[in-house]
């Protein structure tokens, strides 16, 4: 579900209802023309940052993720309003020892953050400062968009983090709450318009040098994945 955004910041919660947003795979439109956004998702380990991010670029719940390595990639491309537009989502590690060195390269010329945290875990809600803290730390400016998402939402009888402790949190830093379940196919809506309504919020903004990096520096940072996936399994 979408929570409405009482902060009143202007940051516009965007439902898929529309029929004016095109959604699709990176092939459906001329990817070329795309003015190309990075977003990094991050939060604990375990919170469903993968499985979010899957259910937006895949449009299905991924069984069995295994805990994510430095950083995956995933990339969508929308038609908002008649342009073309590609979010390039950084899907981050949580666990520290899986972290350590690509750090620095999440953060940088990030255009928008997502901090995501499981709502039948109290301490990954806790969590979320730290987060927000550690963004700050790496020169991620006020004015880069931010939301907030608690997921696992179909785990009810679970549930540690209350809509109203969520939402007073959120409001003290204005970003937009959501809450959410990558797993239940009845809230694929809601995923998307999490990532819809950054979309719109970056739509107005210009990008930075991106296109640079995810021909050469996203090729280098995965070797570089590649490289500690092979040390940690030692
Ligand atoms: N019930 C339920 N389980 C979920 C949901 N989203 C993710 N999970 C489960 O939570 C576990 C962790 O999911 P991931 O997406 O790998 O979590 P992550 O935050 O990417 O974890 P790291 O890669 O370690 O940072 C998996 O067992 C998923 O199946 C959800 O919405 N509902």
């Amino acid at each position: 579900m979408a929570i409405e955004n009482k902060a009143g910041d202007g940051f516009d919660t965007v439902f898929c209802q529309n029929d004016s947003v095109g959604l699709g795979s990176h092939h459906d439109y001329d990817a070329a023309q795309a003015r190309i956004f990075k977003i990094i998702v991050i939060g604990d380990s375990n919170v469903g940052k993968t499985c979010l991010t899957y259910r937006f670029c895949g449009g299905t719940f991924l069984k069995n993720p295994e805990a994510t390595i430095g950083v995956d990639f995933r990339e969508r491309t929308l038609q908002l309003d008649g342009e073309t537009i590609k979010l390039q989502i950084w899907d981050t590690a949580g666990q520290e020892r899986f972290r350590k060195s690509m750090v620095e390269h999440y953060y940088r010329s990030v255009h928008a953050v997502i901090f995501v945290y499981d709502v039948t875990s109290l301490i990954s809600f806790e969590s979320i400062p730290e987060w927000i803290e550690e963004c700050s730390r790496h020169s991620v400016g006020p004015m880069v968009p931010r939301i907030m998402v608690g997921n696992k939402c179909d785990l009810r009888d679970r549930r540690e983090v209350p809509t109203s402790a969520a939402q007073c949190l959120a409001d003290s830093y204005s970003f937009p709450l959501f809450e959410t379940s990558a797993k239940d196919p009845a809230e694929k809506e809601h995923v998307d318009a999490i990532f819809l309504t950054l979309a719109y919020r970056l739509k107005s903004h210009k990008p930075m040098r991106l296109k640079q990096l995810s021909e050469s520096g996203v090729r280098q940072l995965w070797n570089q994945r590649e490289e500690e996936a092979t040390i940690c399994q030692c």
